[in-house]
């Protein structure tokens, strides 16, 4: 197999006496989405911010295409091909969905905000954006104002705001969440499609998006990763099920 695309080697985070993340290793192939699971306070937002770079880990190391981005800033790793899209939205909820295409793009690669309106004036960021747009479905709703979008659609353009940049890898927390039964249902589809073109790490609580999405599963308890593996063989670890899926799993 060729080499990851994303790994982590050991990470470790403490905060006072409690360990967050306790020597996490884990990779991202070509074409998989791997799955972080983990019950509330597990440390995947911990793990993950490392891995992002928005939090210096105590040891161990992160690295992207080979290389170790361990001490970048979150913007040389988005500028590396590190696309992350958030639990929370980050994006401008007055301004239209093509603006923010252009001026997420922009925020995410690390350019001065003063040059907003001239970016967005910008042939080639706008190529690009309404090429992102086009891959997510939402070229139509481009005049429109973001904050009228359903949250289905602003996950999407959360992603087309990554695409932008032209990622190598994903990663994405909670993208289900405050979607409805059909919002999860088409963002699921959308994200088995994007794994072909970055693999996509995955921290997610709705477990039917994960059972129906992850390559493999990489199970969270107390900072440690207790198992990884396939879902079957998630779903039959002994541990697994009593740490956290509960024996009827
Ligand atoms: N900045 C911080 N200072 C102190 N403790 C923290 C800090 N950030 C996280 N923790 C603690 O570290 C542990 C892991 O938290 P983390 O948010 O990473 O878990 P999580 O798996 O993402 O939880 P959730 O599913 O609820 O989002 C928790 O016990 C949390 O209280």
């Amino acid at each position: 197999m060729s080499d990851p695309i994303l790994a982590t080697h050991n990470l470790r985070k403490a905060f006072g006496a409690l360990t967050a993340t306790d020597d996490i290793s884990i990779d991202l192939n070509e074409g998989e989405i791997h799955a972080i699971i983990g019950p509330n306070g597990a440390g995947k937002s911990t793990l993950i911010a490392q891995i992002c770079g928005g939090l210096r880990p105590d040891s161990g190391s992160v690295h992207l295409l080979g290389r170790d981005v361990t001490s970048d800033s979150t913007q040389a790793r988005a500028q590396a091909g590190l696309g992350r899209t958030f639990q929370i939205s980050a994006l401008a909820m007055e301004d239209t969905v093509l603006e923010n295409a252009i001026l997420g793009s922009l925020g995410a690669s690390g350019r001065p905000w003063r040059f907003w309106q001239a970016a967005l004036g910008d042939r080639t960021l706008r190529e690009r954006a309404e090429a992102a747009l086009e891959r997510v479905g939402l070229s139509d709703l481009r005049d429109t104002r973001c904050g009228s979008l359903s949250h289905g659609q602003r996950r999407q353009l959360e992603v087309a705001v990554a695409l932008t940049l032209e990622p190598k890898a994903f990663v994405m927390d909670e993208p289900m969440a405050g979607l409805g039964a059909e919002g999860s249902k088409l963002l699921t589809g959308f994200l088995d499609q994007l794994r072909t073109e970055a693999p996509i790490l995955l921290v997610e609580h709705d477990m039917d998006a994960v059972l129906a999405l992850a390559d493999r599963i990489s199970v969270l308890v107390y900072g440690k990763v207790i198992a990884t593996g396939t879902v079957d063989e998630i779903r039959s670890s002994p541990e697994v099920r009593s740490a956290y899926l509960g024996e009827d799993a």
